[in-house]
């Protein structure tokens, strides 16, 4: 890879993730960095405080007093100790005796942050520089923890962990299982209307602004953490309410604070300590093989249960067939688990092999024998194995964010409704899921959940990518879509993708089969779509038919909802406005229009469109 991808591939995640929609878990992220880190140090990314994607939140760019900075991680007690040694070299050019060096520790709270003014006013970090304002969220019901509601400070923004676990974990939004509290708080944020579970969490009490002078913290010299920093560190971290991926060390005296300063990315005076990961041995009780929507067969390790970092470890990936025959995984086999915080079980050693291994000949599922393909087992049956059929669609309602299409759901629907085509799902009605076995409140919001997926516009990219084909996720898919529309499919040849930057002539011909083999479906499945083409957003295209504008969306609207219409036009080169001023070029009305605005815009003289007439202007000439 070259740098310049894997620095790519590091922003990509780090939007995902900074979206409340992560792509890699923590551990991954941070091991991808550090090795970014040994070829590049010098990369402006990694000298930065990682930015929030714009169009997050939609609240106003604010210019920070003062930078709100990262942290340096520390993954040793030696670099803690090489942290407090450096600070007290510092003291003792500044004077201050070493034995009057104290040292706070406090839990690092795994949220977002945020700065409270002490006057109604919340604020993201943003880039470091500029965050956004956000006190929408505290009439939402976001709690400030603490007596201090009338002092400026920075904090934490999270989810009650107890609630969580009770009310959210593992349910599905926006086509996602939510796993970390993290991603439901930022969607709590960043939306304009809540929805029943973020008005329930707000209820209970459960979203909260912790400053982080309001958490627990112990206060000790050098010598103190040296001893105790273990203790410390569990103390901190499980007697927290909120989920934590470390804790924060920081040198107390203002004096030393200021010689030591920062860096762009962090405070000097300042250093978070992390884990890398409990290890437990476990013996293996039997493997499962699982099929997967491209037909790939995993073996899946049954384990002794064993608790790890807090959870109980049932289950661990072996990756692949191969791995299975070359560390000689089976049953009676012994293996090191390591987990790191919250993230995902992985095998770090076989410390016993198995005496025998066994690899299946056919497919768990339909019984078609399996071929290697490199390091893996695939069964090649395609749409006539049930379990391929399964993960394929559960792939393109999560990736065309349908929601409450999870596995349960989806079986029903394939193995007793006989759904085997994807464009059959925008054809369901609450009454024919019924009949497919689906109950009645479940078949109400999964046609709600059809409904709005064909009203409210979404990207061409994400369509083409649902479709799960290989060498064409979601990175290729836009890729793609910039120099063709989703609708010309028909008319691309296997020449045309290899003269693409970026696509080869091994992954244009499977890109090519892949989309002539399926072009009807495709071509069906677009037309219940209300597409937003690549080719027709920014500088790929030239085509910006909104280019300086300020806006104004009022009332509601036929073609979709006023956020998704205003986000739109942000694409084609908008500025959106909360209200009509007189900057404002253009106000855009819908049905029951907002008086205030309208009269505004006859007062400024600004500019209006009805619906359909905006839409038209918008319509590229073809
Ligand atoms: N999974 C992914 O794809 C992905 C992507 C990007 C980032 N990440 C995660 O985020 C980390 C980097 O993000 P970051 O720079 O926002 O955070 P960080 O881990 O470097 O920590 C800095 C932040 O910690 C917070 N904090 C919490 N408790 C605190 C306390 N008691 N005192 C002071 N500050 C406290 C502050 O908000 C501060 O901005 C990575 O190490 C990674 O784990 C994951
Ligand atoms: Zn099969």
């Amino acid at each position: 890879m070259e740098i310049e991808d894997i620095f790519a591939e590091i922003e990509n995640a780090n939007s995902a993730y900074r979206s409340g929609q992560p792509i890699m878990d923590d551990a991954e992220y941070d091991q991808k960095v550090e090795q970014a880190r040994e070829i590049a140090p010098e990369h402006p990314f990694l000298n930065q405080v990682e930015p929030e994607p714009e169009g997050v939140f939609s609240g106003e760019k604010i210019r920070h007093k003062t930078p709100m900075l990262s942290t340096k991680k520390a993954y040793s007690v030696e670099e803690v100790q090489a942290f407090m040694a450096n600070v007290i070299a510092v003291a003792q050019e500044l004077g201050i005796p070493e034995s009057e060096v104290l040292f706070k520790a406090t839990p690092k709270l795994d949220g977002l942050s945020g700065r409270y003014d002490g006057a109604g006013h919340l604020y993201t970090r943003g880039n470091g520089t500029e965050g956004q304002d956000i006190s929408d969220a505290l009439a939402k019901g976001l709690v400030i923890e603490g007596e201090h509601t009338a002092m400026a400070c920075d904090g934490e923004i999270v989810v009650d962990e107890a609630y969580f676990r009770e009310h959210l974990e593992g349910q599905t939004f926006a086509g996602r299982e939510l796993k970390h509290p993290r991603n439901f708080m930022v969607g709590f944020i960043a939306c304009d209307e809540m929805g029943e579970h973020h008005r329930m969490a707000a209820e209970a009490k459960a979203m909260r602004f912790v400053p982080y002078s309001e958490t627990g913290k112990f206060l000790g010299d050098a010598g103190f953490f040296m001893e105790k920093l273990p203790e410390v560190f569990h103390d901190l971290r499980y007697h927290c309410r909120y989920r934590t991926d470390g804790i924060v060390i920081e040198v107390t005296d203002p004096r030393i604070k200021a010689h030591m300063g920062a860096t762009n990315s962090f405070h000097r005076w300042q250093i978070a300590y992390k884990q890398k990961g409990e290890t437990a041995e476990v013996v293996v009780q039997s493997i499962t093989w699982q099929v997967g929507r491209t037909g790939r067969v995993t073996p899946v390790l049954e384990l002794d249960p064993v608790n790890l970092s807090g959870a109980t470890i049932r289950r661990v990936t072996a990756h692949n067939a191969a791995t299975v025959k070359k560390d000689k995984l089976g049953e009676g086999a012994v293996i090191r688990l390591i987990r790191s915080g919250e993230v995902i079980p992985a095998i770090e050693a076989v410390i016993q092999p198995a005496e025998t291994i066994h690899l299946p000949e056919s497919c768990p599922c339909c019984g078609n024998p399996l071929q290697w393909d490199g390091e893996t087992l695939v069964c090649d049956a395609g749409l006539q194995c049930q379990d391929q059929v399964e993960g394929a669609m559960e792939h393109f309602c999560q990736t065309l964010e349908i929601d409450g299409f999870g596995p349960k759901v989806v079986e029903k629907l394939v193995s007793e409704g006989g759904i085997s085509r994807y464009s059959e799902i925008f054809t369901l009605s609450a009454h024919a899921l019924e009949q497919r076995g689906i109950s009645s409140g479940v078949a109400k919001n999964l046609e709600k959940a059809i409904e709005k997926r064909k009203r409210t516009p979404v990207d061409d990219w994400r369509a083409l990518a649902a479709f799960g084909f290989r060498h064409l996720g979601r990175g290729d898919a836009k890729r793609l879509l910039r120099h063709t529309r989703i609708g010309g499919m028909n008319f691309i040849s296997e020449a045309f993708i290899a003269g693409i930057e970026g696509f080869g002539g091994i992954t244009a011909k499977s890109i090519y089969e892949s989309i002539s083999l399926n072009l009807d479906e495709i071509n069906q499945v677009i037309s219940h779509l209300h597409i937003i083409h690549t080719m027709d957003q920014g500088q790929a295209s030239g085509f910006v038919p909104l280019e300086n504008e300020k806006m104004v969306f009022t009332g509601t609207f036929q073609s979709a909802d006023r956020k998704a219409l205003e986000k739109q036009a942000e694409q084609l080169g908008a500025k959106i406005q909360s209200a009509v001023n007189a900057s404002t070029t253009l106000l855009v009305i819908g049905d029951k229009p907002g008086a205030k605005k309208t009269k505004a815009a006859v007062e400024f003289g600004t500019q209006t469109l009805n619906e359909t007439a905006y839409l038209s202007r918008i319509q590229p000439d073809e």
